[in-house]
């Protein structure tokens, strides 16, 4: 996206005084002396989320695993680095853009894969996918969807497609989600490693609430032709049948590095995996002939008391940043957040639970504000810290606090 403000051939006639993005968010708001229809802060945007919600499926989103010290890290680990604006760089003229991996996006952001959308409003994925694609961005859809790949590939439009997979124990089912996958346009794969079981999340133990137990996020395997052909009777006679064959195979907590030459065997465009946080890990995952990693904690949901993903960020970015496209999420709430993560090496960032805060509160309407509210400040604070593109970016813009 690029947001030129170059000065009109009048010299009468000043440049717009904010940033493209703010001019219609904000701007046309503040003239006429309304509130924009959803928070633009993050904090007031959860809280909102959490006041249309019911209790489980808000418990379900915000929830974290253990005490929730490292969804706080995440955090922390932002607030510890601080942005060193420079001066007088001219940044009239900028843009956001950036190419990740064979994908053009009109800025480095991504909509993480989140699983069971449904549970916070009926549009669910199809809706993230169109707010996304109509601003130029990429969405990457979960296996853990509440709607088939198929459909939520017609709503992303003509936009370049990624497809994140649960790594299913069985192989057959694991080969049929993928042979799906690219006959619906996926190009790009994303395997999540970090959740070969899901986290110990006291929240929704506490509230006896798991999607999965009342059927939502397993439309992909309800779907599937292999996945069906496993089950003792059809779920449409035997639902908790079904729940309980999905549960025992989403995962493998048995796989090894060895067993990625599976995957590559499976998939002939980039494969990213999810879920990195050791440069060990980084270094493996480029001899495996991986495209990308993404730094990645789960949002705290998965080990409590894990490292910030913020803090494995330099270590993976200055292992592997060279030869790997190095992405990143977890804890993402701003565009200065998002200016700190380019900045210690992330090619792109993916914002997690704020979008399913906006899908909540207005669906796709709600997923784009949220969507333009990031890259706004994003906008603006490259400006103010002298940078006309996301390129200039480097680590020599942050001191340590
Ligand atoms: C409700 C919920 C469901 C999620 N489902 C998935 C999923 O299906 N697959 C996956 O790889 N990650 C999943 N994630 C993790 C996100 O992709 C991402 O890593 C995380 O939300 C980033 O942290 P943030 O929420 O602090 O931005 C889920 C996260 C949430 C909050
Ligand atoms: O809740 C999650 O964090 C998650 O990743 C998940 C896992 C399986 C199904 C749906 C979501």
């Amino acid at each position: 996206m690029t947001a030129d403000h170059t000065p009109s051939s009048s010299p009468d006639q000043p440049p717009p005084p904010l940033s493209g993005f703010q001019d219609e968010i904000y701007l046309q708001g503040l003239l006429e002396d309304r509130v924009p229809p959803y928070p633009t802060d993050p904090a007031r945007l959860e809280e909102a989320a959490r006041r249309v919600l019911a209790a489980g499926p808000f418990g379900y989103v915000a929830g974290s695993a253990g005490t929730g010290a490292t969804a706080r890290a995440n955090r922390e680990a932002f607030d510890r680095w601080a942005i060193v604006p420079r001066m007088l760089r001219d940044v009239q003229h900028r843009t956001l853009d950036r190419e990740v991996l064979g994908t053009q996006m009109t800025a480095p952001v991504l909509l993480a894969p989140i699983g069971v959308l449904s549970i916070v409003h009926p549009d669910a994925e199809p809706a993230a996918a169109r707010a996304a694609a109509g601003l130029g961005l990429t969405s990457v859809l979960s296996t853990a969807s509440s709607t088939p790949l198929e459909e939520v590939a017609e709503a992303a439009g003509d936009g370049d497609r990624w497809f994140q997979l649960y790594w299913a124990r069985s192989p057959e089912v694991t080969a049929s989600l993928l042979a799906r996958a690219r006959a619906a346009g996926y190009r790009t794969l994303v395997v999540t490693l970090d959740t070969a079981m899901l986290g110990w999340r006291p929240q929704d133990l506490d509230q006896a609430y798991l999607p999965f137990l009342r059927s939502i996020g397993i439309a992909n395997y309800l779907s599937d032709p292999v996945f069906r052909a496993g089950l003792a009777k059809p779920p449409e006679e035997d639902p908790f049948g079904a729940v309980a064959h999905w549960a025992g195979m989403f995962s493998n907590p048995g796989a090894t590095w060895e067993d990625l030459a599976f995957l590559r065997e499976h998939w002939d465009g980039p494969i990213v995996l999810k879920g990195i946080l050791h440069p060990d890990d980084g270094r493996r995952a480029l001899d495996a002939g991986m495209a990308g990693v993404v730094v990645s904690n789960h949002g705290g949901r998965q080990v409590d008391g894990a490292i910030a993903a913020l803090d494995a960020l330099p270590l993976v970015a200055e292992a592997v940043g060279q030869d790997l496209t190095v992405l990143f999420d977890s804890g993402v709430r701003t565009g200065s957040d998002v200016v700190k993560a380019l900045a210690l090496g992330a090619r792109a960032v993916l914002l997690g639970r704020p979008y399913a805060y906006g899908l909540a509160l207005g669906g796709e309407e709600g997923v784009r504000h949220v969507l333009r509210c990031v890259l706004a400040e994003l906008d603006v604070t490259l400006a103010l810290s002298g940078h006309a593109h996301v390129d200039d970016l480097t680590p020599r813009d942050l001191v340590r606090r």
